[in-house]
């Protein structure tokens, strides 16, 4: 595939780049944004982000000197060109394939992967950490993170600064890659002071301000402003809020110019203090696609990369337009629902909320712990809060979860998307963790939709219900049954959707049907199992369970969860406090961190597809295939 390039074929790493020309390099920066195209045309991948900074990659490989530099990207999801320009040409068309390359930064890959990502805004907590470790251990080098303005607006960044401005170290350089863009357009008041810096406005605001105050002074003021025209000019800095917090904030500069882009680093590289170095960039820059549509191209499943049209297989719905649909619904239902999102509009399937709700919907930026928080505030208000997480980013809030909502008992409706593996983003990505963290919290109701219309059902019930409610489904196409209307379950129920004799299977969520497939499977081979379709984690049929426990000897729990501390030892926790001494097989995801790759290939793995259930099932009865 690289033979089609000619200066990238025969790239051997980023020492090369210190030896070409400005004439070199443009052509250089092309064939990496044309070998973007042409991997992720055929695997998916993030394709705007990396996009966007092609330029500044090689300004950073050429002005500095890594690994002995330390350069730490933000998340990680923008890094293409620098896997492909560092050292993983070869291996760049294996991208978030399994047994390929990551889609994200990973210390394992490359020693130029110097901290590994996938979150947002951990960059310059990082980067100071190396800092002051290379400091304390009196080691060489600069060290440099790099943060867009999307993954500025986390409180998490704030912190960082904020340490950091009190340490002031020296050689410590903070990028802020600025192109507007989170993944939907960049919201809140730091991103719409940022567009002010770059459009110019703010500087020439901030005059007017000062020279309208003196002008109200009177006369003698009067003549100061003609005389404080120029120097009003050098004392307001644009990053006058950097500068505050101990930095000093150059810029702002084109991101794709490089010329300017190396001269400034290398003058940065100069200045005493931590210095915040304001860059802009276009998102998808060099794919007209991408960048007529940011948005979209944020991410993407495989395209034709003529038109930029996808390959869209014919699929069920996925999960999460099912979840928008029926938000939408709820809310025309009630009008106390209201909707937030730490800036996950589109993933969590809220485009069409967001039309028709305005009001009543609120992305929070990079936010996920203010998010919960905010829930709470409203709910204890009066309002009725659905918050909507990807369960891994759940992950962030977990202290508010607890703290803010559930032990003052608030009613919340946490929609979790992205529960169980979610395929090729991998580890950082997989949502498989959310069972065990919140069924160990008091006063959560816990619950996983076997299918579409239960999904409905459920958020129809977690709104009627008075207090804290978690309801997590999967990333990708449900299973196509059809929904109609909405009905409200009875907390903690659960049902036996297939009856048998030799064993139970204990199935939750996604993986319901799965067990019912395999049941039928097992049928062939002369074995009937029942099914059970545990839609609540958390309470659990207490009732249904002690009367299967009088039935049958064998129990199998299967999750699209880790297999610690989630469902399957909830079953084993009852049994214990019941003193029911029964065999119990825990299927669900290991206890390991499990790799990047094909969703349902990763769920075959782990044995929580129909195949894998089958094969659980016949080793739990000793009749291993
Ligand atoms: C904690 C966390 N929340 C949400 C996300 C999802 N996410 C990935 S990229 C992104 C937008 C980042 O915007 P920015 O930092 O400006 O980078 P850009 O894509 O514009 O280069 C978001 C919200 C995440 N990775 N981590
Ligand atoms: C980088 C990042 O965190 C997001 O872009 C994430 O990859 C989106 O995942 P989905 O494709 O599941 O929406
Ligand atoms: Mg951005």
């Amino acid at each position: 595939m690289l033979d089609r390039y000619s200066l990238l074929k025969d790239y051997r790493g980023p020492l090369d780049l210190k030896y070409m020309d400005y004439s070199q390099l443009a052509q250089l920066a092309d064939e990496v944004r044309d070998y973007i195209i042409e991997v992720t045309a055929k695997n998916g991948g993030h394709v705007a982000p990396g996009l966007g900074v092609v330029e500044l990659t090689i300004a950073l490989l050429r002005v500095f000197d890594p690994p002995k530099d330390v350069i730490v990207w933000d998340i990680g999801h923008q890094a293409y060109p620098w896997k492909i320009l560092t050292d993983r040409k070869e291996q760049f068309p294996t991208l978030r394939q399994y047994g390929g390359i990551s889609g994200f930064l990973r210390r394992d890959e490359s020693p130029y992967d110097a901290f590994g990502a996938g979150h947002s805004s951990t960059s310059i907590s990082a980067a100071l950490g190396f800092r002051v470790a290379k400091d304390l251990m009196e080691k060489e080098g600069y060290v440099v993170a790099v943060i867009g303005d999307g993954a500025m607006t986390a409180g998490m960044a704030f912190e960082a600064l904020n340490n950091a401005g009190h340490i002031r170290p020296n050689k410590f350089i903070v990028i802020l890659n600025d192109n507007e863009m989170s993944i939907s357009p960049n919201v809140g008041a730091i991103s719409t002071y940022l567009s002010r810096i770059i459009s110019g406005s703010f500087v020439q605001e901030t005059r007017q301000k000062i020279k309208k105050l003196l002008e109200h002074l009177g006369t003698p003021a009067l003549r100061v402003v003609k005389l404080t025209e120029e120097f009003l000019k050098g004392l307001i800095s644009p990053g006058v809020l950097f500068e505050e917090l101990g930095f000093n904030y150059i810029g702002p500069v084109n991101g794709h110019d490089l010329v300017s882009l190396e001269r400034t680093l290398e003058n940065v590289k100069a200045i005493e203090g931590p210095v915040l170095l304001h860059v802009y960039t276009k998102k998808g820059k060099g794919y007209h696609p991408a960048e007529n549509d940011p948005v979209t191209w944020h991410g993407v499943a495989p395209y034709k990369r003529e038109s930029g049209e996808f390959v869209k297989k014919p699929s069920p719905p996925t999960w999460t337009s099912v979840f928008g649909k029926a938000i939408v619904e709820l809310a025309e239902m009630d009008p106390k629902v209201v909707v937030i999102t730490p800036a996950m509009k589109e993933g969590s399937g809220l485009v069409e909320f967001a039309k028709r709700f305005p009001q009543r919907f609120f992305d929070v930026g990079i936010a996920e712990q203010h998010a919960c928080t905010f829930a709470g505030g409203l709910a204890a208000e009066g309002m009725k809060p659905v918050a909507c997480y990807y369960s891994t980013f759940l992950q962030r809030a977990y202290d508010q979860v607890i703290h803010d909502i559930a032990l003052q008992k608030l009613h919340v409706v946490f929609a979790i998307d992205r529960a169980g593996l979610v395929g090729d983003d991998g580890p950082t990505h997989h949502g498989v963790f959310d069972l065990s963290y919140l069924r160990c919290v008091p006063n959560m109701v816990v619950c996983a939709p076997k299918d579409e219309q239960e999904l409905r059902d459920l958020l129809y019930t977690g709104l009627q219900y008075n207090g804290p409610f978690a309801v997590r489904y999967p990333r990708g196409p449900a299973y196509g049954v059809p929904t109609e209307g909405f009905r409200n379950i009875p907390i903690g129920s659960w049902e036996i959707l297939v009856e048998g004799e030799d064993c139970v299977i204990l199935a939750v969520g996604y993986t319901v049907y799965q067990a019912v497939k395999a049941s039928e499977e097992l049928r062939k081979e002369g074995v009937r199992a029942c099914v059970v379709n545990a839609r609540f984690v958390k309470p659990m049929d207490h009732t249904l369970l002690l009367q299967l426990a009088r039935q049958y000897d064998l129990f199998i729990t299967v999750e699209d969860n880790t297999v610690v501390g989630g469902f399957g030892s909830g079953v084993l926790e009852f049994f214990a406090q019941h003193g029911i001494t029964k065999r119990v097989v825990l299927l669900g995801v290991p206890d390991t961190f499990v790799e990047h790759g094909n969703q349902n290939l990763l769920r075959d793995l782990v044995g929580i597809s129909a195949e894998g259930i089958k094969r659980g099932v016949l080793s739990a009865l000793r009749r291993v295939v």
